[in-house]
C-alpha cells in the first residue's frame, strides 16, 4: 500500500488499537485477533497491533482482516521501547504490517542508529512509517526525517511521571500547523467519543483509539470508580 493509499483510507476515520499486555487477560493472540474483528465489524478504517505480542499478533491480525495495518513491537522495560531498532522495524514489515510504527522521539535509540536510519529501512522495504512521538520538537524531527504520519502516541509517557488524564489536543494543534505536508495522527488517551471528534475538529488526520475500545479492564475500573462514587454514603 502506497502512502497516498494509506492515507485516503484513513483520512478523518477511526484507527483501533487492539493491544494487551503482559499479564492481561487478553493477552493471547487470538484474543487481539477478535478485538480486531470486532474493530472491522464497529467501522474502524485500520487496526494497529503488535505492542508485547510483537509480531505473532501483526501477523495473525494481518491475515484475519483486509484493513491496513500499523504494526509495532513494544520493549516495556526501555526508554525507547516503540519498534526502537532497524531490526524490530523489519521484523514488523515481515509480518505484514502496511506501517510500521517507531519510536518517533530525538532520544538515542537503542541500537545507536538514527530514526531516519530506520525510516530508510522502513521505505526501503516498501512499507510507510508512523512516529510515534511525545513533543513538538520530536514531531519536526520525525518529519524532517521523513516519516510519513507522526502521532501524538508518546506524550505523556516519556518523562517518567504519571501521565495525565486528558488527550494532548495541545501537541496535535502545535504539529498540524508546523508540518503541513505531514499528516497528525492523534492517538493517547482518547477515552470518548466526543474527545476523537475534538482531535478530528483539531485537525488530526485520523484518530488511534485503544483502552477505551480493547481493555474492559480499565472499563470496569472506571465503572466500578462510578458505582462506589454513587453509594449513598459517599456522598456524606
Ligand atoms: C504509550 C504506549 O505504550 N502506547 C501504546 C502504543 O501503541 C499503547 O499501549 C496504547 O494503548 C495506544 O497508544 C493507544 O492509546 P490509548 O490506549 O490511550 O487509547
Amino acid at each position: 500500500m502506497n502512502r497516498d493509499a494509506f492515507l485516503a483510507a484513513v483520512s478523518g476515520r477511526l484507527i483501533v488499537s487492539c493491544q494487551a499486555g503482559h499479564g492481561h487477560p487478553f493477552r493471547d493472540t487470538s484474543a487481539i485477533v477478535r478485538m480486531a474483528l470486532a474493530a472491522v465489524e464497529g467501522g474502524a478504517a485500520a487496526i494497529r497491533c503488535g505492542g508485547v505480542g510483537g509480531v505473532a499478533d501483526v501477523a495473525a491480525v494481518r491475515a484475519a482482516v483486509d484493513l491496513p495495518v500499523v504494526g509495532l513491537t513494544k520493549d516495556p522495560g526501555a526508554d525507547v521501547f516503540i519498534t526502537p531498532t532497524v531490526a524490530a522495524a523489519l521484523a514488523v514489515v515481515a509480518a505484514g504490517a502496511d506501517v510500521v510504527a517507531v519510536d518517533g522521539t530525538v532520544r538515542p535509540r537503542p541500537d545507536g542508529r538514527s530514526l531516519r536510519d530506520t525510516v530508510s529501512a522502513v521505505h526501503e522495504a516498501g512499507r510507510l512509517v508512523m512516529a510515534d512521538v511525545a513533543t513538538f520538537e520530536d514531531g519536526l524531527y520525525a518529519a524532517a526525517a521523513g516519516a510519513d504520519v507522526v502521532g501524538t502516541t508518546l506524550s505523556g509517557y516519556t518523562t517518567g511521571g504519571t501521565p495525565p488524564e486528558e488527550p494532548d489536543l495541545d501537541l496535535v494543534a502545535r504539529l498540524v500547523q508546523a508540518l503541513p505536508s505531514v499528516p497528525v495522527i492523534a492517538e493517547g488517551r482518547y477515552r470518548t467519543p466526543h474527545e476523537a471528534g475534538a482531535a478530528m475538529r483539531t485537525g488530526a488526520l485520523a484518530v488511534v483509539v485503544g483502552t477505551a475500545i480493547t481493555d474492559p479492564v480499565r472499563i470496569t475500573r472506571d465503572f466500578v470508580r462510578g458505582v462506589e462514587d454513587g453509594r449513598p454514603e459517599a456522598g456524606r
